[in-house]
């Protein structure tokens, strides 16, 4: 009689179905000439997941982001989102497979209102976004622009100019954007850069409130931000993975607090 294998493989249980990862990253490098920014960085964020990647400046966290939205692809290794191998796809194929992403420094039009930007995102992630447009009553891309707009709490503000309106606000605005073309999964880098301490409330309000099915992946130095809501916190130094665990595990994690020299994350 063959041995009995100690428990069943996982996907062969009946009736559980085996939810494919959102996103995974396989032995992923990105090199600028000589400089590796990342090496071998391999990580598997499941579907739902929230996940916050910390480190100091330079660990490379940003450029890993850019590897998987495709603004700066990999020089090594593969990424696979949703099970589907993105690795060589263009910036634009990657989002219309369901990546949304925000920026450390702001894409907004400064001169334009919050619903213009709202609306033009939503257009600019349409497949007819090329052709001319005028905003009008009935518009399906001007109801979704205002239906983005309550999602990130920016609905008293629709006819403000950008420049008029505050920094965090602004943040506000560039999820809102993120989220135009209805992405499965969300990488904000860094959303609660330059904001007052007064501002950051409504921030993490609105990250907690994003629907539970959609990921999220987030960068992020304020750990007041970053911790609260995330399921696994990814640690990244000198280009590769240091450490991953639980949020309330990671603060004791002696290497987490070699790295911030106890006080970053205290
Ligand atoms: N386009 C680029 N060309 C050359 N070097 C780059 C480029 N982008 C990033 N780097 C380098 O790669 C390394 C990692 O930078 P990266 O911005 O990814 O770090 P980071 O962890 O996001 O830092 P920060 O928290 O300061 O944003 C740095 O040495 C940086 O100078």
């Amino acid at each position: 009689m063959p041995d009995e294998p100690d428990h069943p493989p996982a996907n062969t249980a009946p009736g559980v179905e085996q939810k494919v990862p959102a996103l995974v990253a396989t032995h992923v490098e990105r090199s600028f000439g000589a400089l590796r920014a990342i090496r071998d960085v391999s990580l598997s964020v499941a579907a739902g997941e929230r996940r916050a990647i910390i480190g100091p400046n330079g660990a490379g966290k940003t450029t890993f982001f850019n590897t998987i939205c495709g603004d700066h692809p990999p020089t090594g290794g593969s990424i696979h989102l949703f099970g589907e191998d993105i690795t060589s796809l263009k910036p634009h194929r990657r989002a219309r497979m369901g990546i949304g992403r925000t920026y450390q420094s702001s894409l907004l039009f400064t001169g334009l209102t919050v619903l213009e930007n709202l609306y033009l995102a939503v257009r600019g992630a349409m497949p007819n976004r090329l052709s001319l447009w005028k905003a009008s009553r009935g518009d399906a891309a001007l109801s979704k622009a205002r239906l983005l707009a309550q999602q990130v709490r920016v609905d008293n503000i629709l006819e403000a100019r950008i420049d008029a309106i505050s920094h965090g606000q602004r943040r506000q605005v560039e999820v809102g954007m993120a989220l135009a073309a209805n992405p499965r999964l969300l990488m904000l880098d860094e959303p609660a850069a330059g904001l007052s301490a007064g501002e950051r409330p409504e921030l993490v309000k609105l990250i907690r409130d994003l629907p539970r099915d959609l990921t999220l992946i987030l960068i992020e130095h304020d750990m007041d931000v970053a911790l609260p809501h995330s399921d696994i916190v990814t640690v990244m130094k000198d280009g590769e993975i240091v450490v991953e665990n639980t949020p309330d595990r990671i603060v004791d994690d002696p290497v987490v607090q070699a790295i911030y020299l106890g006080g970053a994350l205290a």
